[in-house]
C-alpha cells in the first residue's frame, strides 16, 4: 500500500531519500508559508506581530498538532527549544517528583545527548545522585525502588529496535518511578499513544519524521494531571503564569506552557505548522502499516541480493521502528557510494548503514530502485574508491 500523499513533498529529481529518520524533506507550501510570515507578519506588523499574528500562541497551537500524532490530548504538548533541553526539563521535573530517590535509569542504546543531559543534571545535584545505564535488553530488570526516573528512547536510533512503552511504563510505575519517553524516532514514524501509556513526560524532535526542517523546535508532553505541579527546571519568562506582568519572581503557568522557556522560534514554528498539514487525512495506523510493508520488502530484497550485509534491526516488524539498519564493515564508504548515486541513507559507527522508510513520500518503486543501486555498489565494490574512504561528513 502506498499513501497517496507523495505529491505533498518537494523531493529533488532522481533522489531516493531514505534519511527521513534524521532530517525530513521539504513539504510543499512550507517555503511560501514562511515567506508569507516574513513578508506580511514580520515585514508589515513588526512588533505588533506578537499580538495580531498570534505568535505567542504558536507553541501551544502547533503542540496540539503534534499531540494528535502521539495520542496526547489537546493542551498537553508545547513546542520549543531543542530536544536536549526538553530531555533535561523532563528529567529534572521527574527527579523533583521523587525527592527520596537519587537514580536516573537509562540504557546504553540511548542517544548520547540524552545520557549527557542526565549526566549534567546529576552533576548539578547534590552528591548521591546517579545516572545508571543498563543494556537495552536488561533495562526492565534494572527498574527497582531506587529509581526516581526511567528515561528511555522508544526507538533505538541505530538499530530501530523498539521498547514496549506500555509495559516499561507499567514496570516503572509499579516500582514508584517516573517515566520519561524520548519519541524522537517515534513521532510520525510509528503509532504512539502517550495517554494510554500513562507516562508522565514525553519529548521529541520535529525535524525528522515531522518534516519541520533543520533546527525545528522540540516538543514536550506533560501528563495532564501534572500540568499544574511539574517543575519546569528552566524557569524562563515565557513559562511564567503572566509573562507580561514582568514580576521579578517566578510563578509557573498553570498548564503545560510552564515548560516554555524563552522566545518562540516564530519562523521555524511557521515552517512546522505548514509541514504538519502533510498529515491531513492520514492516520498513524496507515503510516505505520505502510512503513512496515516498505521495510519488509527492503529487508527481503537486500537479504536476497546483498549477502554482504547483515541485518542489525529486529526482524520482527512489531518491535522495529520505521528504519532498517544493516551492518557492513565498509559501511561508511558504501554509504558514500550510495549517496553519490542518489540513494540517501546514513551511517553510524562502527558499521551501521541506516535506511529510513517514510511512506508519506516513499513507495515500493523507490525501495526496489534503492536495492538495485545498493546491489550494484556492493557487487562491483564501488565503495572501494579513494573518494569514499575519508570519514569527514557530520551526518
Ligand atoms: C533520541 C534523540 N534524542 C536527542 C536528540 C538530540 O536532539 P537535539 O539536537 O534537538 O537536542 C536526538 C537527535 O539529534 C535523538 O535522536
Ligand atoms: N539533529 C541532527 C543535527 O543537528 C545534525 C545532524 C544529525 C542530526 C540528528 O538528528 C541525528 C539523529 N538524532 C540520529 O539519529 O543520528
Amino acid at each position: 500500500m502506498t499513501l497517496p500523499v507523495k505529491d505533498r513533498f518537494d523531493l529533488p529529481e532522481g533522489m531516493i531519500y531514505l534519511d527521513g529518520n534524521s532530517l525530513g524533506p521539504l513539504p510543499k507550501g512550507v517555503g511560501a508559508a514562511v515567506q508569507k510570515v516574513i513578508a506580511d507578519e514580520w515585514g508589515q506588523q513588526l512588533i505588533k506581530g506578537w499580538n495580531v499574528c498570534d505568535w505567542m500562541d504558536q507553541p501551544a497551537r502547533v503542540g496540539n498538532m503534534v499531540g494528535r500524532l502521539i495520542g496526547a490530548q489537546d493542551g498537553s504538548v508545547v513546542m520549543g527549544d531543542t530536544l536536549s533541553i526538553k530531555v533535561f526539563q523532563a528529567l529534572a521535573a521527574g527527579l523533583e517528583m521523587r525527592p527520596d530517590r537519587r537514580v536516573i535509569l537509562s540504557d546504553s542504546g540511548n542517544f548520547p545527548s540524552d545520557l549527557y543531559m542526565a549526566e549534567g543534571l546529576v552533576a548539578l545535584k547534590n552528591a548521591g545522585f546517579e545516572l545508571r545505564v543498563a543494556d537495552p535488553e536488561d533495562v526492565a530488570d534494572a527498574i527497582n525502588d531506587e529509581i526516581a526516573v526511567v528515561m528511555l528512547t522508544e526507538v533505538d536510533y541505530r538499530t530501530g529496535r523498539m521498547h514496549d512503552m506500555g509495559a516499561i511504563t507499567g514496570l516503572a510505575h509499579a516500582a514508584g518511578a517516573v517515566m520519561v519517553w524520548d519519541l524522537a524516532h517515534s513521532a510520525g514514524a510509528v503509532e504512539v499513544d502517550v495517554a494510554a501509556s500513562n507516562c508522565e513526560f514525553a519529548v521529541g524532535c520535529t525535524y525528522k519524521y515531522l518534516n519541520g526542517g533543520p533546527g525545528a523546535p522540540a516538543f514536550i508532553y506533560v501528563r495532564p494531571d501534572l500540568a499544574q505541579t511539574a517543575t519546569p527546571a528552566l524557569s524562563g519568562w515565557l513559562g511564567h503564569a503572566a509573562p507580561f506582568a514582568f514580576d521579578p519572581s517566578y510563578t509557573p503557568a498553570p498548564s503545560v506552557e510552564r515548560m516554555r522557556v524563552g522566545t518562540p522560534p516564530v519562523l521555524q514554528l511557521a515552517a512546522l505548522e505548514q509541514a504538519m498539514t502533510a498529515w491531513d487525512g492520514i492516520t498513524m495506523a496507515e503510516v505505520s502499516q505502510a512503513s512496515l510493508r516498505l521495510s519488509e520488502r527492503f529487508i527481503a530484497e537486500v537479504e536476497a541480493r546483498c549477502p554482504q550485509l547483515i541485518l542489525l534491526s529486529p526482524r520482527d516488524g512489531s518491535v522495529r521502528g520505521s528504519q532498517v539498519s544493516f551492518g557492513f564493515d565498509h559501511g561508511y564508504a558504501a554509504m558514500q557510494a550510495l549517496i553519490a548515486r542518489g540513494v540517501i541513507g546514513d551511517f553510524r559507527a562502527p558499521n551501521v548503514m541506516r535506511f529510513g522508510f517514510t511512506p508519506l513520500y516513499l513507495d515500493e518503486g523507490d525501495v526496489l530502485a534503492a536495492v538495485d543501486i545498493l546491489q550494484n555498489v556492493l557487487d562491483n565494490r564501488r565503495w572501494d574508491a579513494p573518494e569514499y574512504r575519508a570519514v569527514s561528513r557530520v551526518t
